[in-house]
């Protein structure tokens, strides 16, 4: 059982991060799971598709992390991103409309990196985020299990290297996954210390947000869709809410 504390925890940073935005703005963008769809798949940079300007935020992390499962969760569709048990199921840059076409925003599954992963597919990634002008935001995925090794510490040393780098706009910030796998007292004691190192090794990385997106009931799922909704700009603020 999750305690109401850590419940409660995340809802005040999720409203945190929203920028004082209207409910009714982020219900509308993720409102019809039946109008998105998958774009394409790039295998090289010649492949990465041209979409007409429109905000994009992309996930990474360790295979088997998650990646592809809490896309589905986001898009509210079972498996319109494949996803699998066995870690290096995702094996391309894959591109996906949220909203009918031409898509309010783009959400990218990207390969996961450590040992199942190939060097051919980092080159890829590294291209697409020094060169994407759409990214808005980097999300990195940790399984709340696993924590942090040294090719996560790696991974987030070179985002944050990129983010303070000030050549694209994008900003990164951290997922925590899985977390329906851990205990609320061992969830309590995790926390804080992936918490602690994500910011040691990438000050720029905003805070954590907890997430459990296999089974029902989700968790974090909502967070994630309003911060990536803030960080696309698609949420107005509400100036009454700012008095
Ligand atoms: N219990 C639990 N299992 C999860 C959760 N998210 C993903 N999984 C499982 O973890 C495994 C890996 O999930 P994926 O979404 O394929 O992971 P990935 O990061 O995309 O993996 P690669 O594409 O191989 O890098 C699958 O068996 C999922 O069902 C979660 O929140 N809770
Ligand atoms: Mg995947």
């Amino acid at each position: 059982m999750r305690s109401p504390h850590l419940h409660q925890g995340i809802r005040a940073f999720g409203r945190a991060q929203q920028g004082y935005a209207t409910k009714a703005q982020h219900d509308a963008i993720f409102a019809n799971p039946r109008s998105a769809g998958f774009l394409a798949a790039a295998l090289t940079e010649a492949s990465v598709p041209t979409l007409q300007g429109i905000p994009e935020v992309v996930v990474t992390g360790r295979a088997n992390a998650g990646k592809s499962t809490l896309l589905n969760a986001i898009l509210g569709r079972k498996d319109l991103v494949l996803s699998s048990s066995k870690p290096g199921r995702t094996k391309s840059l894959n591109f996906f409309r949220v909203g009918p076409d031409p898509g309010k925003l783009i959400l990218v599954d990207a390969p996961g990196y450590g040992s199942r992963g190939r060097p051919e597919w980092g080159q890829l990634f590294s291209h697409y985020l020094g060169s994407r002008k759409e990214l808005r935001r980097v999300y990195i995925l940790f399984n709340a299990k696993h924590g942090i090794n040294a090719a996560d510490k790696l991974m987030l040393e070179d985002l944050n290297a990129q983010a303070l780098g000030g050549g694209l706009p994008w900003t990164l910030q951290a997922i925590i996954t899985k977390s329906d796998t851990v205990s609320t007292r061992e969830l309590a004691t995790v926390l804080p210390k992936l918490q602690k190192t994500i910011f040691e090794v990438a000050p720029t990385c905003l805070p954590p947000i907890v997430t459990a997106s296999l089974k029902h009931p989700l968790f974090g799922v909502t967070e994630v869709r309003k911060s990536i909704a803030e960080a696309c700009g698609l949420l107005k603020v509400d100036a009454n809410l700012l008095h």
